[in-house]
């Protein structure tokens, strides 16, 4: 496999060197307009990482960026608001609804997850009155999710389109035909907060090691925190940052793709870490998801639908580590390999927080 992949550079981190890898960038304008050279580089990001930014700055993307602003603004209101009013509805199902900090596991062994999470689902805002918490629902809000989604719906969908067109498919077989709005998917929006370690505690740390359930995940992330594998000759190589980059996304492919491709598509391994612990980290993820009824090849040779899938991965998610750790790694990792151990993080972030749990309980 021909890989990226040297760290361009190193960026400190907690006192350590810690690579920052390299990715490809694609440009939205170009793929709508399917040039050749840009879906082959296209099929190329998807077969040789499984990961790539998306320059949305021209004409064709801005317009997302704007949405994205919106969607922040929005978001930071509400996970100001208190817990009972975010909670209003709970998670109404593992797509819709409110999670609050610790719903999953940490990035650190024997931790929790450290961040809060809307999830708004594709289905769900095309519906007259949509479940949502009053406090998202102030005026304008619906209006703003709803171009969100749209937004982010379309453009994954262009990726979608151009993949097909690169891969030679044709008729049923293009990938967009199993991800039609009206057919019944786990297709959602989620924003995140990650809370600074002083209000989430020692306990509860970014977010765990995984690829995405989904087909494409469309992710914004102004801020540090995000870490990518990316795949080797032997395996996924040292995890290291990746660096957000103005006017781009970040593009995973997930699981779904990577079997809808015969497993020629690398899925992404990455996670989150607290970069600098003391900030609130936002970030919004558009899961694009195929249609429930979707079957496919895992990488254990089952046949499964799409919405077995999600389900069994979701349950993963929030299963205890020790249940997670007995799990065949084909689930919380696609069927991706690793070569070697990801380094133990819970020391570094005993060090750093402790003085921080002094200070506050002092
Ligand atoms: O917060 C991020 O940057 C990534 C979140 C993520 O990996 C996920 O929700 O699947
Ligand atoms: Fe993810």
């Amino acid at each position: 496999m021909a890989s990226v992949s040297e760290p361009l550079q190193t960026i400190d981190w907690m006192g350590k060197a810690v690579p920052v890898w390299s990715m490809k960038t694609l440009d939205y304008g170009l793929l709508l307009s399917h040039e050749p050279s840009e879906i082959d580089k296209l099929v190329n990001a998807c077969i040789d990482e499984g990961y790539f930014y998306l320059d949305l700055r021209g004409i064709d993307g801005r317009r997302m960026l704007a949405d994205h602003q919106d969607t922040l603004k929005l978001m930071k209101r509400f996970f100001d608001k208190p817990l009972e009013a975010k909670n209003e509805f709970g998670l109404i199902s593992s797509h819709l609804g409110y999670e609050p900090v610790g719903s999953r596991t940490g990035v650190a062994a024997g931790t929790k997850d450290g961040y809060e999470m809307l999830k708004v689902s594709r289905d769900e805002i095309q519906r007259d009155s949509p479940k949502i918490p009053a406090v998202a629902k102030e005026s304008g809000d619906l209006q703003i999710l709803e171009n969100a989604i749209g937004s982010c719906n379309t453009i994954t969908k262009v990726l979608l389109s151009a993949l097909s067109d690169g891969l030679h498919l044709s008729g049923a077989g293009r990938f967009e035909n199993q991800h039609r709005n009206e057919r019944p998917s786990t297709t959602t929006l989620s924003m995140m907060h990650y809370l600074p370690s002083k209000l989430s505690g020692p306990n509860n740390i970014g977010h765990q090691k995984h690829t995405d359930i989904s087909t494409l995940t469309l992710l914004f992330s102004e801020q540090w925190g995000l870490q990518v594998r990316p795949p080797g000759e032997c395996g996924a190589l040292e995890m290291g940052f990746v660096a957000p980059k103005p006017g781009c996304a970040f593009v995973h492919v997930g699981d779904s793709l990577r079997f809808a491709s015969g497993m020629k598509f690398q899925s992404c391994i990455h996670r989150v870490v607290p970069f600098n612990p003391t900030e609130h980290r936002y970030s919004v993820a558009y899961f694009l998801r195929a249609e429930d009824d979707t079957m496919f090849v895992d990488s254990e040779g089952r046949a499964i639908t799409a919405g077995q899938w999600h389900d069994e991965k979701f349950k993963a998610f929030t299963d205890p580590e020790l249940w997670q750790a007995m799990a065949p790694k084909s689930m919380i990792l696609g069927g991706m390999k690793e070569d070697g151990e990801d380094e133990n993080v819970a020391p570094l972030f005993k060090q750093a927080l402790v003085p921080e749990t002094v200070l506050s309980k002092a």
